[in-house]
């Protein structure tokens, strides 16, 4: 029988999200009907698909699950977790302004803030390679990284020429790759975004982030998101800009980043063992109810 569900569409700096509540009732959705809630022609239109699930153990307040448009589960997602508490404390789900939510990997802190805005303590960044899983086998197609968190990585254009890129790898829970550009606005996001998110060097595939240091405490960035494509921002993408431009000496330790759809703040201390802070927009667009087809 077809599911009818109710949604709330929201809206993070431009990453819009299909939030569904699964606090006292799962829906157990499939890989497709989340793909098809997130198809902007004949769903809901999505970049990701946000669940809301009562809290799994005592040491938190919810859980929060992630779907990609293209109907996969991720781990991790920054304008999303802003637009989970805000979802949260106006359905009366809490009253907290500061929330515990778990994820897929480990727990992260959204904060509502007076301004409307809202913080995310988004944990601590990692740097090692076995954070974002790689194939040993891949290794003889690299000309080497320069160290363990910068790799140079070829690339085969679809017009038949050869280049490399020199990548910052950062994980926030979920894996980005990070290059610096003289001009973001020219730069080639989709045609290299979508080589560097398939890339063999990233098996789990990757976020393609593409950053401009404006000045010590600014930068513009696009990401090509995995399993979506250029999105108007990324949430774990900025903080994960902002830390390979600190850990490069390029940034100051509070950054603004201009994305197409939004400004974020991200601040961190430059000590991996400390957690990474975003603060940014969360904003409800409309509420409705799907029918989502058992057979797509
Ligand atoms: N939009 C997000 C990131 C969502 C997940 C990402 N596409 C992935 O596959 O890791 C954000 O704001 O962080």
């Amino acid at each position: 029988m077809p599911k009818q569900i109710r949604f709330t569409k929201m809206q993070g700096a431009g990453n819009d999200f299909v939030v569904l509540d699964e606090t006292s009732h799962r829906h157990g959705l499939t890989a497709e009907q989340y793909r098809f809630i997130a198809d902007r022609h004949f769903g809901i239109g999505a970049d990701q698909i946000l669940t809301v699930r009562a809290a799994p153990s005592p040491e938190v307040d919810f859980e929060y699950l992630i779907h990609n448009a293209d109907g996969g589960e991720v781990e991790q997602c920054g304008n999303g977790a802003r637009c989970f508490a805000r979802f949260v404390h106006d359905k009366g789900l809490t009253r907290k302004d500061t929330i515990r939510v778990q994820t897929m990997k480990g727990v992260i802190t959204p904060q509502l803030m007076p301004d409307g805005r809202v913080t995310v303590d988004m944990g601590r960044p990692r740097f090692e390679p076995d954070e974002i899983p790689f194939n040993a086998e891949n290794l003889h197609a690299l000309k080497g990284p320069t160290d363990a968190r910068r790799w140079q990585v070829p690339v085969d254009y679809p017009a038949g020429s050869h280049g490399s890129v020199l990548l910052t790898v950062v994980s926030m829970g979920n894996p980005h790759a990070v290059q610096l550009v003289d001009d973001v606005g020219n730069a080639p996001v989709n045609e290299l975004g979508r080589l560097i998110e398939i890339h063999e060097r990233f098996p789990e595939r990757v976020n393609a982030g593409f950053m401009q240091i404006v000045s010590r405490d600014e930068i513009k960035l696009r990401v090509f998101e995995r399993g979506v494509g250029e999105t108007l921002a990324c949430g774990t993408g900025a903080c994960a800009a902002v830390v390979a431009g600190i850990h490069l000496g390029l940034l100051d330790l509070r950054v603004d980043v201009h994305t197409l759809g939004g400004r974020l703040t991200i601040a961190w201390s430059g000590d991996p063992r400390d957690s990474v802070f975003m603060t940014g927009p969360a904003t409800t667009v409309f509420e409705g109810q799907i029918e989502i087809p058992d057979k797509l």
